[in-house]
C-alpha cells in the first residue's frame, strides 16, 4: 500500500445524512488511485428472484448502505479502525437479470472473480441467499475449497423447489455437490424452526454439516461458541455466509423468511468478534428485505454486521501485509 488509505467522507464536516450512500461512506471504487487499489470490495447484489416466500431483498444492499451513514471510524469492540488499516471501498452494484436465474448466477459469478483477481477480499450486500453459490464458485477458484461459516436461522441445503435447483433454500447442497466447500469445517449458526422433516437434518449431517442452534448459542453462550467455531475453522480460507434471518425477528424484521427464537444481533456482533483471528476471506450478507423493515432496524443491524466482518478483514490485511 502505497498512499494511506482514503477512508470514510468527514462527518464534522459533511453531515452524516448529506450525499450519496456509499456503504460507510466510504469512496467507490473508481475513486481511488486505482480501482484494484481497494484491499476490500463492499459491493452490492440487487438480486431476488430465488426467494420462496416474501420477495424484497434486491433492494437490501442500498438499505444496508444508507443505515451505514452512521458508522464512525473506530471500532472499539476489536480495537481497530478497519478503515485505516485496509482501503475498504465500495464497488458498486452487479447489474444482475432477475429474469433468468441462471444467468444471474453466472454474471455474479464472473464479477465477483473479477474483483477477486485484483486482490480484494469481498464483503458482499444485499441479494438472496441464493447468490452465496457464485460468491463461492469464485471463492474457491482463488483459495480452493473453503471452510463455511453459515449464520442462518435455515439450513439451505435442501435440493429443489418446484424442481428448481438454484434457490435461495438450495445453495449449500449445490456447493458441497460442486466439491467447492471444505466438508471438514462446516457450520451453521442459529438454527431453528420447522423443517420439512426429520431427513432434512440427516441430510445436511452427511454433507458434512455441524449445527450451533439458536438455542446452543442462548445455552452455551457466545464465546465457547466461537471457540468451539474457531476450532472448527483452524487456519483454512474462511468464507462467512449470513442471512439476516439468523437474528429474531425482533432484531431483523425485514426479512423474507422470518422465524420466532433468534439470536439478539449483540449475539450475532460478538460471536463475529470471537473470529478475529480466522482467515476471512470473502463473506455476505444477504436476505434483507427493507419493505418489511421498521424503523431501519434490520438494515442498522445488518451495516454494524458488515462493520464488524469488514473489521476481520481489515485487521487480517494489516497484519499479513509485508513490510516494504
Ligand atoms: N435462505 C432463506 N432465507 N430461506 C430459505 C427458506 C427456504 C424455505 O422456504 O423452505
Ligand atoms: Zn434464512
Ligand atoms: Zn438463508
Amino acid at each position: 500500500m502505497s498512499t494511506p488509505p482514503r477512508g470514510p467522507v468527514d462527518a464534522s464536516r459533511t453531515p452524516r445524512y448529506a450525499g450519496p450512500a456509499t456503504f460507510a461512506r466510504l469512496p467507490r471504487i473508481d475513486q481511488l488511485d486505482a480501482p484494484t487499489d481497494a484491499d476490500v470490495a463492499v459491493v452490492g447484489i440487487p438480486f431476488d428472484t430465488g426467494v420462496s416466500y416474501r420477495p424484497g431483498a434486491r433492494f437490501g444492499g442500498n438499505a444496508i448502505r444508507e443505515a451505514s451513514r452512521l458508522l464512525r471510524p473506530y471500532n472499539p469492540a476489536q480495537d481497530a479502525s478497519p478503515f485505516a488499516l485496509a482501503q475498504v471501498a465500495d464497488a458498486g452494484d452487479i447489474a444482475v437479470n432477475p429474469f433468468d436465474i441462471n444467468e444471474a448466477i453466472e454474471t455474479i459469478e464472473a464479477a465477483a472473480t473479477d474483483l477477486l483477481a485484483t486482490g480484494a477480499r469481498l464483503m458482499t450486500l444485499g441479494g438472496d441467499h441464493t447468490i452465496a453459490l457464485p460468491l463461492l464458485r469464485a471463492v474457491a477458484a482463488k483459495h480452493g475449497p473453503v471452510a463455511l461459516l453459515h449464520f442462518d436461522a435455515h439450513l439451505d441445503t435442501w435440493d429443489t423447489y418446484f424442481g428448481a435447483e438454484y434457490t435461495h433454500g438450495t445453495p449449500f447442497r449445490r456447493a458441497v455437490e460442486e466439491g467447492i466447500l471444505d466438508t471438514s469445517a462446516l457450520s451453521h449458526v442459529g438454527t431453528r424452526g420447522p423443517l420439512y422433516g426429520k431427513q432434512d437434518l440427516a441430510d445436511d449431517e452427511r454433507m458434512g454439516f455441524g449445527i450451533v442452534t439458536s438455542a446452543d448459542v442462548m445455552r452455551r453462550g457466545v464465546d465457547e461458541v466461537a471457540d468451539q467455531l474457531r476450532a472448527r475453522i483452524g487456519d483454512r480460507p474462511l468464507y462467512i455466509s449470513i442471512d439476516i434471518d439468523v437474528l429474531d425477528p425482533a432484531h431483523a424484521p425485514g426479512t423474507g423468511t422470518p422465524e420466532a427464537g433468534g439470536l439478539t444481533s449483540r449475539e450475532l456482533l460478538e460471536i463475529i468478534r470471537g473470529l478475529a483471528s480466522c482467515n476471512l476471506v470473502s463473506a455476505d450478507l444477504v436476505e434483507v428485505a427493507p419493505a418489511y423493515d421498521h424503523a431501519e432496524i434490520t438494515a442498522v443491524a445488518a451495516s454494524h454486521t458488515a462493520y464488524e466482518l469488514t473489521t476481520v478483514m481489515s485487521r487480517q490485511i494489516a497484519a499479513t501485509r509485508p513490510t516494504p
